[in-house]
């Protein structure tokens, strides 16, 4: 059986999009009149941060860093930055977009990077906040979804490489 065959749906694309919808407008009331820049984390990221970008209706600017501390592995690793942001951050308010707050491991190296950098305020918004029951470095801002302590994949998030394409949020079997 496919990897795909086997693994459990955890949240249905229409739950998905109906919680990216919840957390823009959250966003919305928040950020409207900030003029924030918007960074999209690479690679997971990106289907939270386009979707959101078409519903956040107010003025902002985009662009985007890539870190990564898993790779192809379902454990985490030694974080490695491989694009900063190119856009100016000084004085400004950002929003850092991710896929999933597991750990938090990057998230907090990502918002402590982007302080020292000199932004002036750095908020966070996931798409999914992994309940483990252990102590994070941060807690995002925005929040679309939990998941459960098991390793999911789709809407951004890989399984070994794959399935960052899907519309909707699985999980591994555990056998
Ligand atoms: O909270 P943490 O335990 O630090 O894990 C969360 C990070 O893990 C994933 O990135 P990954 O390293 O897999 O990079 P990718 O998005 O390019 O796949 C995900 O996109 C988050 O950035
Ligand atoms: N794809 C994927 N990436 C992660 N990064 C940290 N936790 C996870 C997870 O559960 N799935």
């Amino acid at each position: 059986m496919t990897l795909l065959a086997r693994a459990e749906l955890i949240h249905s694309a229409e739950a998905v999009s109906a919680a990216v919808s919840r957390v823009a407008r959250d966003i919305s009331r928040r950020l409207h009149d900030r003029r924030p820049l918007l960074l999209c984390v690479m690679k997971g990221g990106v289907p939270f941060a386009g979707q959101l970008l078409t519903q956040l209706n107010f003025p902002l600017d985009f662009d985007y860093l890539d870190v990564s501390r898993y790779g192809q592995a379902t454990t985490g690793g030694a974080l490695s930055w491989r694009v900063a942001p190119s856009l100016p951050l000084a004085g400004r308010t950002l929003l850092v977009v991710d896929d999933i707050l597991d750990e938090g491991v990057t998230m907090a190296a990502i918002r402590d990077r982007l302080l020292d950098m000199g932004a002036a305020a750095c908020f966070t918004a996931v798409l999914a906040d992994k309940l483990h029951g252990r102590e994070k470095p941060l807690r995002a801002d925005f929040v679309a979804l939990t998941v459960p302590d098991r390793f999911v994949f789709g809407y951004g998030m890989d399984v070994r490489g794959a399935w960052r394409n899907l519309p909707a949020i699985y999980a591994m079997r555990e056998d």
